[in-house]
Formats: C-alpha cells, structure tokens, sequence
C-alpha cells in the first residue's frame, strides 16, 4: 500500500505503536458506507525477504448480518502475531468490512430498512470484497498477486468467492496465493438442512434470498476452484456449536474433484493445488474472540514453505 494512496482516503486515521504503523477507517469504495471501510496495519519488523513476503486480508463472519462482528474482530489475533518472537513472511494485514444484510430482529443493534449499509443481498457482500481488493491492488504487493484471504464462518465463504471469481478470468486483480477458510460455511442448503433452529433460514434468506439454487450455486462453486493454482488450508473445530464438520468435509471434496490433493502438512515443500484440513477444538467464535487459533492458521498459512515462491 503506498503512503500517498492512504493519505488521499478521506476518512483514515493513522497511529504507531512499538510494533507496527497503523491506518484505520481506510474508505475502499467511492460514494461507499460505514461498512466499506478497512484496516490496515504494516508490521515495523518486515520480513526478511520482501520479494517472497505476503500480505494477509482478513474477512470477518457474522452470518452476512451480525452489526458486532466486524473488521476489528481481527485485531486480538494480530495483537498477538505481532508480538511474536519468530519472523513472518507477512508484509501487511489487512481487515475489511462489507455491507450486510438486514437483520431487523437484531437485540440491540436492529437494522433499520434506511440503512444502506445493512440491506444489501448476494452478490454484493462478494462485490464489496472485490471492490475493496481492487482498491488494496494499488499496492505492489497485491498487483503482484502476492496475498492471502483468510476468512471465518460466512467470511471463509465470501474467501473462497473471491478466489474462484478472480481465477476464472483475467482481470486487473490476481486471485490470492493461497488461501485460509476457518468454521467456514461451503455448501449453504445442507447447513440449512442440518440446523433446524429457524436462525439458519433465516439468515440465509436475508442473505441470499428464498431460492434455494442460488444458495448452491453461491456457495458450493462446482467447477469454479479448477484455474485456481495455490493451496488451501482448512480448519474446523469439532467442537464448533454453530458450524458442522460436514461443511469443510464438504468443500474438501468437491477441491479433490478440481485436481486438490489432500495433504497432511504443511512443510513438503509447495506445489501448489493441495488442501490441508487442520481439525481444533474450541467454540465457533473463540477463533477470532480469544485469536489464538486465527493467528495459528495465519502463521501457517503465510508459511513459505506453504504458498507457492514468488517468480523472479
Ligand atoms: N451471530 C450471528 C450468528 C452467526 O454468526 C452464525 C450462526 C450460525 C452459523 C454461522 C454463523 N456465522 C457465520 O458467519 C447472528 O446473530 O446472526
């Protein structure tokens, strides 16, 4: 990200602490909402070879609705990788947010229907995720294609999106060198036909409407994930409340049936094309709330010995 794109965003603040530079508020959509904000922090220590380095762009959960999970959930996990001892490979982070679909019924932050920012369906969560990665390509590293989308819950299945949409045709923004999908939702009818607690629908259909083929073709990306050269790291706790197993069993399948190799760790060397499911233990939101396992699956996920090298 260069300095002059930052300073011209209307709305950023910017703050340093011992360990990073921060710009906060950065306005990624021209004409946007609240919610087409993100965050961006650059670690003072930058990883020792610029040239392989990657940024990270976090895309949080919340069931495409929820007002309190939001780009900020992601900084109890940074807090803590920036404090690590060992180096990154990471050059930046980033956490962004995207308009949301109403939730009226919400116990202390109800959407209200004069709310641009809360009334938006499919496509257009994935539409702010693009347009904000479009915004984040002015800078080098991520024209260069060298990024990494980690998302949880609802933000693992706007990732994985991302990713098929940016591999399918060539545009101005490359897809991410690999990407990270946490308690992620990939095959929206069978979450809705195994969670009977009328929620589900309910979200969903805020979300994506009530036609039940746009639920799969939104989410299950049959054929989609095939151009798509990097690697996938999947985790999914078994004691997740909200989110099955069944989910990343799911999509784990159909990337084997798009030329995926599963594999059972992260430190054969890269060659591309594998998927990794890292089973974990602990509830849906303590991923980002306590950010010790969110961070885990950065370090690894970021790993140089996991993403594919730069080319020179
Ligand atoms: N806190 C959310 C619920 C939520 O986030 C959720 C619930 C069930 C399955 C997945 C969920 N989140 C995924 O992004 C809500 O209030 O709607």
């Amino acid at each position: 990200m260069t300095t002059e794109t930052l300073l011209t965003s209307r709305t950023a603040e910017y703050h340093e602490s011992p360990h990073a530079r921060y710009w906060t508020d950065v306005s990624y959509k021209y004409g946007g909402t609240r919610l087409n904000l993100l965050d961006i922090c650059v670690p003072k220590r930058q990883p020792e070879d610029p040239h392989q380095a990657v940024w990270l762009v976090y895309i949080h959960g919340g069931a495409w609705r929820d007002p309190l999970i939001d780009r900020k959930s992601f900084n109890t996990a940074l807090d803590l990788l920036l404090q690590d001892d060992q180096p990154h490979n990471i050059a930046g982070f980033v956490s962004l947010d995207y308009r949301l679909s109403p939730y009226p019924s919400h116990p202390t932050s109800p959407s209200s229907t004069h709310d641009d920012s809360r009334n938006v369906q499919h496509p257009e969560h994935l539409n702010d995720v693009l347009v904000a990665l479009s915004f984040l390509g002015s800078s080098a590293a991520i024209t260069a294609g060298r990024y990494v989308l980690c998302g949880h819950s609802c933000g693992a299945t706007l990732a994985m999106q991302a990713t098929a949409r940016l591999s399918a045709r060539y545009g101005a923004i490359q897809p991410p060198v690999a990407l990270s999908g946490m308690e992620g939702i990939y095959d929206i009818a069978a979450l809705v036909a195994t969670h009977t607690h009328p929620a589900y629908r309910e979200f969903v259909t805020a979300a994506f409407g009530q036609n039940e083929e746009t639920w799969v073709t939104a989410s299950q990306l049959v054929g989609k994930m095939e151009k798509w050269q990097g690697n996938v790291l999947l985790v999914q706790s078994s004691s997740d409340e909200l989110v099955d197993m069944e989910q990343t069993d799911s999509i784990v399948k159909k990337l084997v049936v798009q030329g995926f190799t599963r594999t059972s760790t992260t430190s054969t060397g890269n060659e591309g094309k594998q998927v990794l499911k890292v089973v974990i233990d602990c509830l849906h939101d303590e991923v980002w709330e306590k950010g010790t396992e969110l961070a885990k699956a950065i370090r690894v996920v970021t790993d140089k010995a996991w993403i594919s090298p730069a080319k020179h």
